[in-house]
């Protein structure tokens, strides 16, 4: 299996604090890995590390083979990184600022054959926009042009940071269509920050659950979601008045029994759906029981990021 990044016990201080304090993973060239992580987990600095703009303290990172501290300028060629859209130009035009870069991303090697700025436009969204200056797009449409610009010159790793935060649910749903699109080359990987859950499961075949600068879990979105299976819960509505807790408090799989007699529902949370589900049924059968619902709530990627994540609220 090729890896197109190998990070390897990467620290980053800012004076005596450490951002990002040792960490590791792999990505495998051809997927899409998501970074995920609260608000001042690290993702941007490590990211800023892995693309050559942030020094790193100590550690290594080999990016296409190659080691990023003594050999970035030939990464270069070879990458995409969206950036900020505020950074861009603004009284340029959309084709001067996408013309600007192609010929800055052309001085750093030879040239590649990658896609035409049209194209990219039109599967952007912005055909229209050609002659727009910047300043007079939207805050969506810039970031969209901000993608445009990282897949110029057909880089191997696309690097995308909250790519769709400032997007609106069109727009957002065309961006997933166009990375979706991406995904199909297996020579391209793209490392992407979220903080939406449905993107990364969605878009990522490996997520990295970061926090307080280190690695928190890994893997795809269905093994970390299965690894909280203990958490699945099951929800039964019962008649008015029938149900009483003792008739369960036995049931040898539920981690967790809440009762509430206003509402006469029982919510179990359980290791075992199947068998407690049966166990509850069979009871209210043999009780003379009705009942009249039940919900099973499975545990999606969000409660593995807030499961990870959770603070302290004495912090
Ligand atoms: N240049 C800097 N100097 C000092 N501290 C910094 C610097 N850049 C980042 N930090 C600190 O490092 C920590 C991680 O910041 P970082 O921007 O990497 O987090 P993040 O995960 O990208 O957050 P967010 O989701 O809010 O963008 C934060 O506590 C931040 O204050």
């Amino acid at each position: 299996m090729i890896h197109s990044l190998e990070v390897h016990d990467v620290r980053k201080s800012y004076g005596d604090f450490q951002a990002v304090k040792g960490m590791s993973f792999k990505v495998r060239q051809g997927s899409c890995f998501g970074i995920l992580g609260p608000n001042g987990a690290g993702k941007t600095t490590l990211l800023g590390m892995i693309e050559g703009i942030v020094p790193i303290s100590s550690g290594s990172i080999n990016l296409l083979g190659m080691d990023v501290a003594t050999q970035i300028r030939k990464i270069q060629p070879r990458i995409g990184v969206q950036l900020q859209q505020n950074n861009y130009f603004q009284f340029l035009s959309v084709a001067q600022l996408l013309k600007f870069y192609q010929q800055l991303r052309r001085a750093g090697g030879p040239p590649r054959k990658g896609q035409s700025i049209e194209w990219l436009l039109q599967r952007l969204g912005l055909s229209d926009k050609l002659k727009f200056k910047v300043d007079e797009l939207s805050g969506g449409q810039k970031q969209r042009l901000s993608i445009a610009i990282a897949l110029l010159e057909d880089p191997d790793v696309i690097f995308l940071d909250e790519p769709t935060s400032a997007l609106d649910p069109h727009s957002r749903h065309l961006t997933w269509e166009f990375i979706e699109q991406l995904k199909q080359d297996p020579n391209k990987t793209v490392i992407l920050t979220t903080h939406y859950m449905e993107e990364a499961e969605r878009l990522c075949d490996e997520i990295m659950i970061m926090n307080d600068g280190r690695v928190i879990a890994q893997g795809n979105p269905a093994e970390l979601v299965s690894g909280m299976q203990a958490r699945q819960a099951i929800q039964f509505q019962f008649a008015k008045g029938q149900f009483k807790l003792e008739y369960v408090q036995d049931l040898a799989d539920a981690t967790d029994l809440h009762w509430d007699d206003q509402t006469d529902r029982l919510r179990v949370t359980t290791r075992e759906v199947a068998q407690t589900m049966r166990s509850i049924l069979e009871r209210s059968q043999s009780q003379r029981i009705d009942v009249i619902n039940f919900d099973i709530d499975r545990p999606s990627l969000e409660d593995v990021f807030l499961s990870h994540t959770a603070k302290d609220p004495r912090e």
